[in-house]
């Protein structure tokens, strides 16, 4: 389980949200909402370890996350705005290094996993001569060779088309049946018919909160 206890996220001065508690639970999924510049992405920073908190604690398994990233980081499988997709490699290229890197045990073909995210004849193309749907479809690959149970999840369906997006709501679905667990910020509407499936909306603090005092007395 993913848990974040009272965290506060300070940026330039300026408080973006505190006191933020949340839980992510084999099977659950928990869709971010909120205006655009609230704060999902440090939020999600925060949650992976990319960023400190300003107050409050990440814990995964009950173990804060700065006592034991290695373990924090062979459960997880972040996929932010960057997609990490590498222009002058191929699309098999990206995704062969990506296997090597973090799931090395993993023996299925990547042909196919390039297919089912609709990059069948294209697996030999530069990544730089591909689409911006087709780069981000190359991220997202990952998703099918993950043997994370956790999937955090910033803007994944950004250029992804209609059909696109109900492939990887199938994909997500499956992974909390399978007893995963994804945070995912998105502007869309979800299909989702799972159980445990959830939204948390992020709001602006007012004004009169927004400016701290940071390394103040
Ligand atoms: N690198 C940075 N340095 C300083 N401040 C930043 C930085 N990135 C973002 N911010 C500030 O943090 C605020 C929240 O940004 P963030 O990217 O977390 O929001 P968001 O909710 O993910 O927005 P969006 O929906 O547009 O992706 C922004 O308004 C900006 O002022």
């Amino acid at each position: 389980m993913l848990e974040a206890k009272s965290l506060s996220c300070v940026r330039e001065d300026r408080l973006l949200f505190e006191g933020l508690s949340l839980k992510v639970k084999p099977g659950q999924i928990i869709q971010v909402e909120g205006p655009n510049g609230v704060g999902k992405t440090s939020l999600f920073r925060l949650l992976v370890g990319l960023m400190t908190p300003y107050h409050g604690q990440v814990l995964w398994q009950g173990v804060p996350i700065s006592d034991d990233r290695e373990t924090y980081q062979q459960n997880l499988l972040y996929l932010g705005h960057q997609s990490g997709v590498k222009p002058e490699l191929s699309a098999l290229e990206n995704l062969r290094f990506y296997q090597k890197m973090f799931e090395p045990s993993y023996q299925g073909d990547l042909y196919s996993v390039l297919a089912q995210v609709g990059l069948a004849g294209l697996e030999d193309m530069p990544a730089a001569q591909l689409s911006a749907g087709q780069q981000r479809r190359v991220a997202l690959a990952r998703l099918w060779i993950s043997t994370a149970p956790l999937w955090i999840l910033d803007e994944p369906f950004t250029a992804i088309d209609k059909n696109g997006v109900k492939v990887l709501e199938q994909l997500f679905v499956k992974h909390a049946q399978d007893q995963g667990m994804i945070l995912l910020t998105t502007h869309q509407d979800l299909n989702l018919p799972v159980a445990d499936f959830s939204k948390l909306a992020m709001i602006k603090p007012s004004l009169e909160d927004m400016y701290v005092g940071v390394g103040a007395d």
